[in-house]
C-alpha cells in the first residue's frame, strides 16, 4: 500500500502548544527534548511525525490518552495550525492555502466524524445526512435521495423519519457516518468515531466499516486506543508515544517486529495467529518438498487453524491469489505460533 499514489504526506510535523513555541523550536535546533519544552512551559503534542498516506489507503492512529492523535490528525486537515513542519494534500501544500482555499478543499474532498455525533436534533435522519448537501446547494429531490442511498448503506432503511433522540448510540453514529459519507469524501478522518459503543455494537460496526471499505476507495485516517480495533481495520498503524510516532507498519510487522520495547509492550498480549498471514510466515518451496493443496496466501493463521493442526505435511505450499506457489509453509513454526510460542 506504501507504493500507491501518496495523497497525504507530512514531514517534520510539529505541534506544540503554549507562549510562542516557534521561539523554542528555532532556538534548540528544531529539535527540544520533552523535558526542555517542559521546562518552557510548552507541551509537545505532536513532535516530528513524518507520514506519507497512500490512496485508498486505512491508516490507524493509535496511542493512549494524550499520545497526539486527535492532535495530529487535526494538523492534517488544519483545522489547527501546525507549529512548523509541512502537511501536502495531493501534491499541494495546505500551510500555503488561503481560508477560503482551505475551506473548499475540505467541502470537495475531505469528511470527518468526530466522536460526538453531533447531529441536529430537530432535523430527521434522513435531512441531518442530506445536510452537507443542502450546504453544497443541491436540490431537495437529488439530495434526498442521496440520503436515503447512504442511510441504506449504513443499515438504517427504514428509519429516515426518526429524531436522533429517537436512536441508540450507535444508530446515531451510523447517522454521522452516513452524513459524511453523503459528500463523497476523497479523505475521510475518522477520530474515535466507536469508542461511545459498546462492545457487541461496536464490533457490529467495524464489521459494518469492513464492509463500506470494500465498496469504496477512499483514504482514510482513523483514530483509536483500541488495540484490537487497530490491527482488524488497518492497512497500517502509526503508533504515538508522547507525540511522537513510535512505528508506523502493517500490522503484521508491528506484531512480529516491534520497532522498539514501547510498541513490543503494546503488542505482548496479542493473539498473533489472528493478525499473521500464511505470506508472512512462507520461506522459498524450493527444497522444502511441499506439495498438494496449497494455502493462500492472504489467509490467517487463525483461519488456517484446523488444517495446520491436523495437516500432516512437514511443509504447506502457500498460494497467491492467482494460484500460483510463492512458497512453503513450516507446519510446525505455524504450529508454533498457534500456541501462542514465541516467533
Ligand atoms: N488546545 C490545547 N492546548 C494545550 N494543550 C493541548 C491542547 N490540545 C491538546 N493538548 C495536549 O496535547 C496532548 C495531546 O492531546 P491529544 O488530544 O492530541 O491526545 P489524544 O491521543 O488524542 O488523546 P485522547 O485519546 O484522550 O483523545 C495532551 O497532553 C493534551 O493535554
Amino acid at each position: 500500500m506504501n507504493e500507491a499514489e501518496p495523497v497525504i504526506a507530512c514531514r517534520n510535523l510539529w505541534k506544540v502548544f503554549g507562549d510562542r513555541p516557534d521561539r523554542i523550536l528555532s532556538r534548540l535546533n528544531c529539535n527540544p527534548s520533552a523535558e526542555e519544552l517542559r521546562q518552557s512551559g510548552l507541551i509537545a503534542a505532536v513532535r516530528d511525525v513524518s507520514l506519507t498516506i497512500g490512496r485508498g489507503e486505512m491508516l490507524v492512529v493509535m496511542g493512549l490518552s494524550g499520545s497526539g492523535k486527535s492532535t495530529l490528525v487535526r494538523c492534517l486537515s488544519r483545522l489547527i495550525d501546525v507549529t512548523s513542519g509541512a502537511i501536502i494534500v495531493e501534491g499541494r501544500d495546505i500551510g500555503a492555502m488561503t481560508e477560503t482555499e482551505l475551506i473548499d478543499l475540505r467541502r470537495r474532498k475531505m469528511g470527518m466524524v468526530f466522536q460526538s455525533f453531533g447531529l441536529l436534533p430537530h432535523r430527521t435522519v434522513v435531512d441531518n445526512v442530506a445536510f452537507p448537501l443542502e450546504m453544497r446547494g443541491q436540490d431537495r429531490s437529488t439530495r434526498i435521495a442521496r440520503a436515503m442511498e447512504m442511510l441504506e448503506l449504513v443499515g438504517l432503511k427504514g428509519r429516515e423519519s426518526y429524531f436522533p433522540r429517537e436512536l441508540s448510540g450507535g444508530q446515531q453514529q451510523r447517522v454521522g457516518i452516513a452524513r459524511s459519507l453523503a459528500v463523497e469524501p476523497e479523505i475521510w478522518f475518522l477520530d474515535e468515531p466507536f469508542s461511545a459503543l459498546d462492545p457487541l455494537i461496536r464490533r457490529e460496526m467495524q464489521d459494518e466499516f469492513l464492509r463500506l471499505k470494500g465498496m469504496l476507495s477512499n483514504t482514510i485516517v482513523f483514530i483509536t486506543h483500541d488495540f484490537d480495533e487497530a490491527l482488524r481495520l488497518a492497512d497500517r498503524i502509526a503508533i504515538m508515544k508522547d507525540g511522537a510516532v513510535e512505528q508506523c507498519d502493517t500490522p503484521e510487522r508491528i506484531v512480529m517486529s516491534p520497532a522498539t520495547e514501547y510498541v513490543a509492550k503494546f503488542t505482548s498480549a496479542v493473539d498473533r495467529s489472528r493478525v499473521v498471514r500464511a505470506a508472512a510466515l512462507a520461506i522459498p518451496a524450493e527444497g522444502t518438498g511441499a506439495e498438494g493443496q496449497p494455502v493462500a496466501a492472504g489467509q490467517t493463521l487463525r483461519d488456517l487453524a484446523r488444517l495446520i493442526v491436523s495437516d500432516s505435511r512437514a511443509f504447506i505450499p502457500v498460494a497467491d491469489a492467482q494460484g500460483h506457489v510463492i512458497g512453503a509453509l513450516d507446519r510446525q513454526r505455524a504450529v508454533d505460533l498457534l500456541l501462542g510460542e514465541p516467533a
